[in-house]
């Protein structure tokens, strides 16, 4: 699509579909994304976020469909990061460099880190009101969901939040709305939580606290990426409140990679073991697997099982890449497990478990090591060591 949506009486999504992107700063986006950005006509016309930078003219044209550029009086950043505000220079050239960019009180250091030069910016502060004729906007500081500069702002006549990277999805389908696309859009937004903000969980819980304290009367949320939700916004807060309480299912991931196939087989078997005490599993090989689509269904595991064989004293390198990734994203209260194959030394099972102690992970084995290929009674005891899992799952879920 390549036309502004009307999404309120006066306002209208004029951001840009992004059908080429597939790696979006390490988060694989099979479909593409969206950078939306918002139009308010009003007594004061105001633009909410731009887009990337390579998309200006594209945004500046969809709202050449609506009103000449030139006659935007103000301009809002609610995040800096370069996918929302890569456009904004190129923007305030044409409608004018003298108009007012507001953004938050970080969003105005940061916003000055990214581009030097011109633009008018302004601070404004958490929960201060602006009129812009019929509505009145309203600031909402966000810090750390997910940078330090992110806000929302909201329009409280309409019950309208703009929610920047919050509540979005890496998308770029033809629909513009949650009732568009139906259920397809919760896979999208459980992916899109797990990789760019369960490590800052608690954060949401605080945010979704104060919203519900404050009697916050939100009747659309309209992110940065990926479809509206005005159909039923209830459902993606209660999504981000399950999601962020990190409450996990029955269910263990067993991540692995290898050589020649011996740390495959070990894996085969530790899942069969998991899923034979009905412990849902999901069997991922690191370098078949995306880190992101991994890290999608680490996010509601109770246990992360993980293999590698030893390679030069150490793990394999896309074990250690998805390590890395899972370790910066945060998921608590999980177990875990190493094993692998090894020749002579052996030492990827201890570093898998330094790894899990780093995570802070509750280690519910030592670990299983085999010297070169597994053998019959190897192989039952990978299957047992399953086994051993899966029921210390069931009983942690049992418990809750
Ligand atoms: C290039 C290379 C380096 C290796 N380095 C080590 C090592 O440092 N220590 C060790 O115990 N085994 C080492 N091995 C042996 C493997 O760990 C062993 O072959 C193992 O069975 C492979 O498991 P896989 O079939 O799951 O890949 C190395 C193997 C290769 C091919």
């Amino acid at each position: 699509m390549f036309k502004p949506v009307q999404i309120a009486d006066g306002i209208y999504s004029v951001g840009c579909r992004d059908w080429d992107i597939r790696d979006f700063h390490g988060y694989s986006t099979y479909e593409g994304t969206s950078y939306n950005a918002f139009l308010i006509l009003d007594e004061k016309n105001v633009l909410v976020d731009t887009v990337k930078k390579e998309f200006t003219d594209e945004l500046l044209d969809n709202i050449s469909k609506i009103i000449d550029p030139a006659k935007i009086d103000l301009v809002i950043s609610n995040h800096t990061e370069m996918d929302h505000s890569g456009a904004l220079p190129g923007v305030m050239q044409r409608i004018g460099q003298d108009k007012t960019v507001l953004c938050s009180k970080m969003g105005l250091k940061n916003l000055r880190s990214h581009f030097t030069g011109s633009l008018n910016l302004k601070a404004v502060d958490n929960g201060e009101e602006l009129s812009i004729g019929k509505r009145t906007l309203t600031f909402i500081e966000t810090k750390m969901l997910h940078w330090p500069d992110s806000m929302f702002t909201y329009i409280k006549d309409e019950g309208i939040l703009f929610s920047s990277d919050a509540f979005g999805q890496h998308y770029a389908g033809d629909c513009a709305f949650d009732d568009e696309i139906g259920d397809a859009v919760m896979d999208h937004a459980a992916k899109y939580y797990a990789n760019i903000l369960l490590n800052y969980s608690s954060r949401v819980q605080d945010l979704l606290e104060s919203v519900k304290e404050s009697g916050l009367d939100i009747r659309m949320i309209c992110p940065d990426h990926g479809v509206i939700w005005r159909d039923d916004p209830g459902k993606i807060i209660a999504a981000y409140d399950r999601w962020s309480r990190q409450e996990c299912d029955k269910k263990a991931v067993v991540l692995f990679d290898t050589m020649w196939s011996s740390t495959a087989k070990m894996a085969r078997e530790i899942a069969k073991g998991i899923e034979s005490v009905d412990v849902k599993v999901r069997l991922m090989n690191t370098r078949k697997c995306h880190r992101s689509d991994i890290m999608t269904e680490v996010m509601d595991a109770t246990a992360l099982i993980v293999g590698s064989p030893t390679l030069n004293n150490g793990i394999f390198p896309v074990v250690a890449d998805v390590m890395t990734y899972i370790k910066g994203l945060k998921p608590k209260n999980r177990m875990a497990a190493a094993f692998g194959s090894y020749g002579w030394s052996g030492e990827a099972v201890k570093i898998l478990n330094q790894e899990f102690d780093a995570m802070k992970m509750e280690i519910v084995d030592q670990g299983f090591k085999v010297q070169y290929v597994p053998k019959k009674e190897d192989l039952d005891q990978c299957f047992e060591l399953g086994k051993k899992i899966g029921l210390k799952i069931v009983e942690r879920i049992e418990n809750k």
